[in-house]
């Protein structure tokens, strides 16, 4: 049995689409533990949201979208779970929070009521004692007078009272694992570290694992215990959020932490970028997914996919020539202006 809140072990989604059977998530293993921050990041379309919505079984089934591999929560795998089980599990052992809080809320309904809805079906309260809770949490979530504001419409509200609202939604049932969609994206940078902030705060209070989904590798830095990197489906690097700093070793993850802006040295040079694009899943290579983007890929990246290796205590990489590439770069000075 896993000793891990959550493990995901060789998951795979396939999606049949018009044009075939494409896999979006090829092979993904990871986990997290009670207590701690998982970021998990990549570029746009490597598969981080499909991650997250196949944990809680969100795409329909049957034909449309196929799963392999194995969800462990607490030891059970969810993807043998009856869909009654299924839903039972949403939002009272596990929650999500997404980028965009207008079309998560219904807004036809006061925010109260929402709250109260999921209450009402996953902790069986009474409806007057569901809405004391509500306000209790929107309380919890700093948002000003919740006597007033519980019957109140999504849009009456702004961005980061939404934001807020969700929090209060999600952890309402007091989840053991709150998985975090780019939840800030769309807010502004204060509001950002306000919400980023009261997420954490209520990780401890509720003693949750979280799992979170980012672009923001200053976001990673500041909040998370450890990190996943995923490229086109697959996990190609994962660490400890220290070592992935000062010790990346995918040449994937070099590019992502040198296209971090820098305050020192010669701010006139451009910014690192990672060349290219990452390749479609109905062209998915044979060997290395990023061959076609790195500077050291040779006959054997184009032919084989590599393993994910552990090169250091709890750090692994997807590179047949991790260890050359790191001798030859020397150690990692952070972000540069190459
Ligand atoms: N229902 C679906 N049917 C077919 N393909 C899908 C479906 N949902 C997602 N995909 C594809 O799966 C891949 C991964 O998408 P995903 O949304 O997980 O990326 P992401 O890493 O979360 O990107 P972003 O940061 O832009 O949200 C993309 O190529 C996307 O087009």
């Amino acid at each position: 049995m896993s000793k891990h809140l959550l493990e995901l072990n060789e998951l795979k989604t396939h999606f049949q689409t018009e044009r075939g059977r494409v896999t979006a998530i090829d092979g993904i293993s990871l986990y997290v533990d009670t207590g701690e921050v998982l970021a998990v990041v990549g570029e746009s379309g490597c598969g981080k949201s499909v991650t997250a919505q196949s944990i809680l079984r969100l795409f329909e089934e049957g034909g449309i979208t196929t799963y392999e591999g194995e969800i462990a929560f607490e030891g059970e795998n969810l993807l043998d779970m009856s869909m009654s089980k299924m839903r039972r599990i949403r939002g009272n052992d596990i929650s999500m929070i997404f980028q965009d809080p207008l079309s998560s809320l219904n807004p036809v309904y006061t925010i109260g009521n929402q709250i109260v809805e999921s209450l009402v079906l996953h902790q069986k309260l009474s409806k007057e004692k569901a809405y004391e809770k509500a306000i209790e949490m929107l309380k919890l979530t700093g948002i000003p007078a919740p006597e007033k504001r519980v019957h109140e419409y999504p849009h009456e509200l702004s961005g980061g009272m939404r934001q807020r609202v969700m929090i209060a939604m999600a952890l309402a049932c007091q989840p053991k694992l709150l998985i975090a969609d780019e939840p800030t994206t769309a807010l502004d940078v204060t509001i950002q570290a306000q919400i980023l902030d009261l997420m954490i705060e209520l990780k401890e209070e509720f003693n949750m694992g979280v799992m979170f989904i980012t672009h923001d590798l200053g976001v990673v830095a500041q909040y998370c215990t450890r990190v996943v990197v995923m490229y086109l489906g697959e996990v190609v690097e994962e660490a400890e959020v220290t070592q992935l700093f000062s010790s990346p070793q995918h040449p994937y993850t070099k590019g992502l932490m040198k296209s971090i802006p820098q305050l020192e040295g010669d701010r006139t040079k451009k910014l690192h970028i990672v060349e290219g694009t990452v390749p479609s899943l109905e062209d998915v290579p044979v060997g290395c997914r990023f061959a076609a983007r790195c500077s050291y890929a040779d006959d054997k990246c184009l032919a084989e996919r590599p393993i994910l290796e552990s090169c250091a205590t709890n750090q692994k990489v997807r590179c047949w020539h991790y260890r050359k590439i790191t001798e030859k770069e020397g150690r990692f000075n952070g972000a540069t202006n190459a």
